[in-house]
C-alpha cells in the first residue's frame, strides 16, 4: 500500500494528513502557531513557526504509522493565500511574513490603481487591487523598509517558503500566484506589464509552477529531521481555497462551497476565465489545470468566533459555547453582529470599518451575544451568496468545510441563512485532503482529478433549511445589510482612537 501526505497551512494552524492510495484518511496531526496583530491592520507570522509546526505534525504521524517509510511516496500542500515571505540571496527570511487578512496597505492599493488603470488591472489581473492581496504588501516593504526591499531577491507565498525548505527547490505555484495581483490571468503567467508599472523587477517573481507538479524529492537533511524517506516525492499544491475545492469534489462545474477557517469564504467554480464579475468577487486559477474559481472573502469569520471565545469564554470550548446559543430562536432576539474586526473585504472593500453589536438590550445574555456572532458570520458569507445569485448562477447545494463545519448548530445556521441545503464532509478537513489528492494525481496513483474525487471525498450529514427560519432570516438579513453604510462614518471618525 502506497500513501501521501497532505499539508494544510492555515492561519491558526497547520494541519496535516495521511492518506493512503485508496484515498482514505489514515491518520491527522495539527499544531497551531501565533498570529501577531501588533498594531490595527498589522497581521504578521514567523515562517520558522510554520517550518517547526510542519515538522512536528510529520513527526507524530511517522511515529505513529507502522509500515515502511518508503511507501509514503508523495508530499503536497494547501496553504494559507497572499501572504508576503521574502527571501534574501542566500534564500533567507528578510522579515515576518505579512499575512492575507493585513491591511495597512491602502495607500499602496490606491498608488497600483493610478499607475496600472483600474479597467487594465481587472483586465490582466481578473482583480482589483486589494489589501490582502501580496502586490500592495511588496510596496509597502519597497517603502517603509527600503533596506530589506533592497536586500530581497525573491518573494514566495507561505506553503510556497515551506516547499522550499523541505526541497531546496524555489517556485511559486499558480493557484496561489493568481492572489498576488502580478499574474495575467489569461495568458497564465507573470504580468511584465504590472511590474514594471508599479517598479518592481520581474526577477523577483519565482518560476511558476501547476499544483501537480513534481518538485524534486525531500532534502536529506529534512527527511532525517521527520523521518520520512529522501526519495518522497513533492509536488506543488494549491491555494487554500483552491484546495479546499478539491477535497469538497468541487474539480468540475456546478458547485459551491464555503469554508469558516479564519476567514470565511463563499467559492463557485468556473470554467474559463472570461466571466465579467467587474472585480466584486476574487477570480482565481483553480489547482486543476485550466480551471478557475470566483470566491467572497469575509476577513474575520472564525476568528471572529474566537476572538468572542477568548475575550469573553475563555474557559469554554468552541462546542460548549455553540450550545450555550441552542435554545436561542433565529435572530437572536434582536441583536445583531457584523465581522468586521479586522475591516472587510467582500462585499466592502475596506480596511477601515470594525464590528458593531446593534439592538442590545437588557434582555440579552452571554449566549445572545454569542449567537449573534455565529449569525453575523453566516450573513456576511450571505453577502457574497447574494452576488452570485444576483449574476445568475442557481446556487442550492453548498458543502460546508473547516473549522466552523464541524458545528451541526453552525450547519444548520448555514442552511437556514443561505436557503440552500449545505453538505458537511466525513472528515472537514477539506484544504488537506484535496492537497493528499493533489499528491496522488502529481505521483500517477491516480488518473485524474475527477476519479480522485471518487476515491477520497466522502459526504457527511446534509442540512436542510428550515422554512420558518429561512424567513425569519430573510428579514434579518435585510437589516443587517444597512449596518455597515449607516457605521461607516462612525468607524471613520473612531480610526485615530484605535
Ligand atoms: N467545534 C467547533 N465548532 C464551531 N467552530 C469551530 C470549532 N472549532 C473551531 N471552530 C472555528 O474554526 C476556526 C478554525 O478553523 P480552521 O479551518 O482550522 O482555520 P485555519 O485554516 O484558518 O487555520 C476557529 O477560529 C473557530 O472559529
Ligand atoms: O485571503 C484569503 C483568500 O483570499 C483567505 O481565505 C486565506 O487564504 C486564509 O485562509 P484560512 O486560514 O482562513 O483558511
Amino acid at each position: 500500500m502506497k500513501y501521501v501526505i497532505g499539508i494544510d497551512l492555515g492561519t491558526s494552524a497547520v494541519k496535516t494528513c495521511l492518506m493512503n492510495e485508496q484515498g482514505q484518511i489514515i491518520d491527522e496531526a495539527s499544531c497551531a502557531y501565533k498570529l501577531y496583530q501588533e498594531k490595527p491592520g498589522f497581521s504578521e507570522q514567523k515562517p520558522q513557526d510554520w517550518i517547526d509546526g510542519v515538522m512536528s505534525t510529520i513527526q507524530e504521524i511517522v511515529g505513529r504509522y507502522t509500515g515502511e517509510v518508503a511507501d509514503i511516496i508523495g508530499i503536497s500542500y494547501s496553504g494559507q493565500m497572499h501572504g508576503l515571505v521574502l527571501l534574501d540571496e542566500a534564500g533567507e527570511v528578510l522579515r515576518p511574513a505579512i499575512l492575507w487578512n493585513d491591511t495597512r496597505t491602502t495607500a499602496q492599493c490606491e498608488e497600483i490603481v493610478a499607475k496600472v488603470g483600474k479597467e487594465r488591472l481587472l483586465a490582466i489581473t481578473k482583480n482589483p487591487a486589494l489589501e490582502g492581496f501580496t502586490l500592495p504588501k511588496i510596496l509597502w516593504v519597497k517603502e517603509h523598509e527600503p533596506e530589506t526591499y533592497a536586500k530581497a531577491k525573491h518573494f514566495v507565498l507561505p506553503k510556497d517558503y515551506v516547499r522550499y525548505v523541505m526541497t531546496g527547490e524555489l517556485h511559486m505555484e499558480r493557484s496561489d500566484a493568481a492572489g498576488t495581483l502580478l499574474l495575467d490571468i489569461e495568458r497564465n503567467d507573470w504580468s511584465t506589464e504590472v511590474a514594471e508599472a508599479v517598479g518592481i523587477d520581474r526577477a523577483l517573481c519565482p518560476p511558476l509552477i501547476d499544483a501537480t507538479t513534481e518538485v524534486g524529492t525531500l532534502t536529506e537533511a529534512f527527511a532525517r529531521a521527520t523521518g520520512l524517506s529522501s526519495t518522497t516525492k513533492v509536488y506543488g499544491g494549491g491555494a487554500d481555497n483552491a484546495c479546499g475545492a478539491v477535497g469538497s469534489g468541487i474539480v468540475t462545474g456546478g458547485k459551491s462551497m464555503v469554508s469558516i477557517g479564519t476567514s470565511g469564504v463563499l467559492l463557485s467554480f468556473e470554467q474559463t476565465p472570461d466571466k465579467n464579475f467587474g472585480g466584486k468577487v476574487h477570480y482565481f486559477h483553480h489547482a486543476v489545470t485550466d480551471a478557475y474559481y470566483t470566491m467572497g472573502v469575509t476577513l474575520s469569520a472564525g476568528h471572529s468566533l474566537k476572538w468572542f471565545k477568548e475575550t469573553f469564554a475563555k474557559e469554554s470550548s468552541f462546542d460548549e459555547l455553540l450550545a450555550s446559543t441552542e435554545d436561542i430562536a433565529a435572530g437572536s432576539n434582536g441583536l445583531l453582529f457584523t465581522p468586521y474586526l479586522v475591516g472587510e473585504r467582500t462585499p466592502y472593500a475596506d480596511s477601515v470599518i470594525r464590528g458593531s453589536f446593534i439592538g442590545i438590550d437588557t434582555a440579552h445574555t452571554h449566549a445572545h451575544f454569542a449567537k449573534a456572532v455565529l449569525e453575523g458570520i453566516t450573513f456576511s458569507l450571505r453577502d457574497t451568496l447574494e452576488i452570485f445569485r444576483s449574476s445568475g448562477k442557481d446556487i442550492r447545494d453548498i458543502i460546508s468545510i473547516g473549522g466552523g463545519a464541524k458545528n451541526p448548530q453552525w450547519l444548520q445556521m448555514q442552511a437556514d441563512i443561505f436557503n440552500a441545503n449545505i453538505y458537511q464532509l466525513q472528515n472537514e478537513q477539506g484544504p488537506s485532503i484535496g492537497a493528499c489528492m493533489i499528491a496522488l494525481v502529481g505521483s500517477g496513483i491516480v488518473a485524474s482529478f475527477e476519479e480522485a474525487v471518487e476515491k477520497c471525498v466522502a459526504i457527511g450529514e446534509v442540512f436542510e433549511p428550515i422554512a420558518e427560519n429561512v424567513e425569519v432570516y430573510n428579514e434579518i438579513y435585510n437589516v443587517y445589510t444597512q449596518i455597515y453604510a449607516q457605521t461607516k462614518s462612525l468607524n471613520e471618525a473612531l480610526q485615530a482612537f484605535r
